[in-house]
């Protein structure tokens, strides 16, 4: 997960106005003492091709807070393998479906390393987490445990009477604001709706309510911010002060130890309430009990600690709330931009449902449409649009020399948008799925919205079982409209920069409950 937030990358730079001219020349002098000590980076290496750089910044100055589009314009000139430099940090980044597929697939083992930051080390305990721990035997266990106890199949399934009930309570939402004659805030819905189902998952309840919840939900959204905001100091070392000095390391302490208060009680509670008979809205078979029986009866030389229960905690929460509200808000944006997709996936979802109101999973798999639409969704709008990498050992990628300890940014948004791999690759055309099996399962490389090879995004099933049934609701139950004076074209889609891409500005509609459900 990355992403890059050039203004605070600039405003680390505002509290001195000689300071850049003064980097300048330190810079040269740096890299030539780096040369002379080390002669291995001039030596006659076929490195992917490069657009210029400036000293100090490299091609920091070319990114726009929307990093994906900047690389994705740059690629245009240089081609789909291309080094760029982060400061004095390379990276190579990978843009078209052959690149993604050496790396991930090809080259999977070497590539199995994710880059980290001070930033990440101090929100995820030390890289105690399954999304930036590295390659080795804690991570495996750590992604085991994930696949097979709490996100496998059987289990994503026993949850299906929390997402029946709140896709319920999002109806009745709907209902209200359409009863009110009020534009219904989609983007807020689906932010809320996903995050009470992850919690109900992981916690047993929802920490949506009360003060301590409310306060919950600021600090998921301040860790996103964080990951998402690198400023200049993560990128080069000599200059790591500045984040002290800005304020920057203060805040990511502030919200690493608050997010911990918190974790830590529910813990508690979690630990005081063994043996107490729970209330109707709670469950026992949820990953913080589960993740405790397994810390108790651990026994083995490579154990997961405290820590690492509260940071896997996070690691799903903070991964699994976002992106599935995204693709959300995304997919409805486009059927609103387009109506013809949007009465299509209507008649399909109600002829499926002809005479009942529930929607079961067995209706959801016989959507057809429903799943294409999810699909074209995911390939223009990746909720995550890279994929980071590190290289562990020296390595060729399409005949080019990457370094061990080189980082990798797999643009997976120019990849769904690539013409190479795609017909009019810029249009939304659910149908293109209906005749094709390419899916997003990790095995074609034109579409890996979850990524691919062993780092790949176990979350999938949990997050499509989800996906499926509260669109199948939302268009099944309610006329869709855009507001008065906006139309299909004019429909606003600035994203919003992040870790996740989110819609810049919330989605707002028009619902008419539909009689016949
Ligand atoms: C539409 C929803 C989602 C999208 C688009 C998504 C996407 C991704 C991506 C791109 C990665 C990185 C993969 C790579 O580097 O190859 C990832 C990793 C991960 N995701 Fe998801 N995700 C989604 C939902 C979820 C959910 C619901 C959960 C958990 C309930 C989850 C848990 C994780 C975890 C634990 C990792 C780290 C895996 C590792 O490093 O081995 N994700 N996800």
């Amino acid at each position: 997960m990355l992403s890059f937030n050039q203004q605070q990358i600039l405003d680390g730079f505002r509290f001195h106005p000689f300071l850049l001219s003064l980097l300048g020349l330190l810079s040269l002098y740096f890299v030539a003492k780096r040369l002379y000590k080390n002669p291995s980076l001039i030596s006659n290496k076929k490195l992917p091709p490069s657009p210029p750089k400036l000293p100090v910044l490299g091609n920091l100055h070319q990114l726009s807070t929307l990093a994906h589009r900047s690389f994705q314009s740059l690629g245009t000139k240089h081609g789909p393998v291309m080094l760029i430099h982060f400061g004095n940090t390379p990276a190579v980044i990978v843009q078209s479906a052959n690149a993604a597929k050496e790396i991930m697939k090809t080259n999977d083992l070497i590539f199995a390393d994710k880059p980290y930051t001070r930033t990440t080390r101090r929100l995820f305990y030390d890289l105690k987490d399954i999304s930036v721990a590295p390659y080795g035997e804690y991570w495996r266990k750590l992604k085991s445990i994930c696949v097979l106890q709490l996100l496998s199949g059987n289990r994503v399934q026993s949850f299906g009477f929390i997402r029946e009930e709140e896709t319920a309570l999002l109806m009745e939402k709907i209902n209200e604001s359409s009863k009110n004659l009020e534009l219904v805030n989609l983007s807020e819905l689906f932010v809320s709706v996903t995050n009470d189902v992850i919690c109900r998952a992981v916690f047993g309840r929802k920490y949506s309510e009360g003060e301590g919840g409310k306060r919950f939900l600021m600090l998921l959204r301040k860790v996103l911010e964080l990951m998402g905001s690198m400023s200049i100091g993560e990128f080069i070392p000599w200059l790591s002060w500045i984040n002290y000095v800005n304020g920057f390391d203060r805040e990511v302490d502030r919200v690493a130890r608050e997010v911990d208060g918190f974790l830590e009680m529910v813990i508690q509670e979690h630990m005081n309430n063994e043996g107490v008979e729970i209330s109707r809205d709670e469950s026992r078979d949820n990953f913080v009990d589960i993740l405790m029986s397994l810390y108790k009866d651990d026994k083995s030389d490579v154990s997961v600690d405290r820590d690492g229960i509260k940071a896997i905690i996070l690691d799903i929460i903070a991964g699994g709330t976002d992106t599935t509200s995204a693709t959300l808000e995304w997919t409805m944006s486009e059927l609103l931009r387009h109506p013809i997709a949007l009465k299509n996936l209507q008649n399909e979802v109600r002829e499926i449902t002809r005479g009942k109101n529930v929607i079961t999973e067995n209706d959801l798999s016989k959507m057809h449409y429903l799943k294409a639409v999810v699909k074209e969704t995911l390939r223009l709008h990746p909720p995550i649009p890279f994929l980071a990498r590190v290289a562990r050992e020296n390595v060729k990628v399409m005949g080019y020399d990457i370094s061990i300890g080189t980082m990798i940014i797999t643009n997976t948004w120019a990849i769904g948008r690539d013409s190479e791999s795609w017909n009019e690759p810029e249009k939304f055309m659910p149908e293109r799925f209906l005749t094709s099996s390419v899916d997003f399962k990790g095995l074609d490389f034109e579409l890996i919205p979850f990524g691919a090879g062993r780092r790949g995004c176990p979350g999938v099933t949990f997050a499509m079982a989800g996906i499926e049934l509260m669109l199948a609701n939302v268009v099944q139950k309610f006329e869709w409209e855009l507001p008065k004076g906006t139309t299909c074209e004019g429909l606003d889609m600035t994203e919003q920069a992040g870790v996740t891409t989110h819609r810049k500005n919330p989605l707002l509609a028009v619902a008419t409950p539909c009689s016949d459900f």
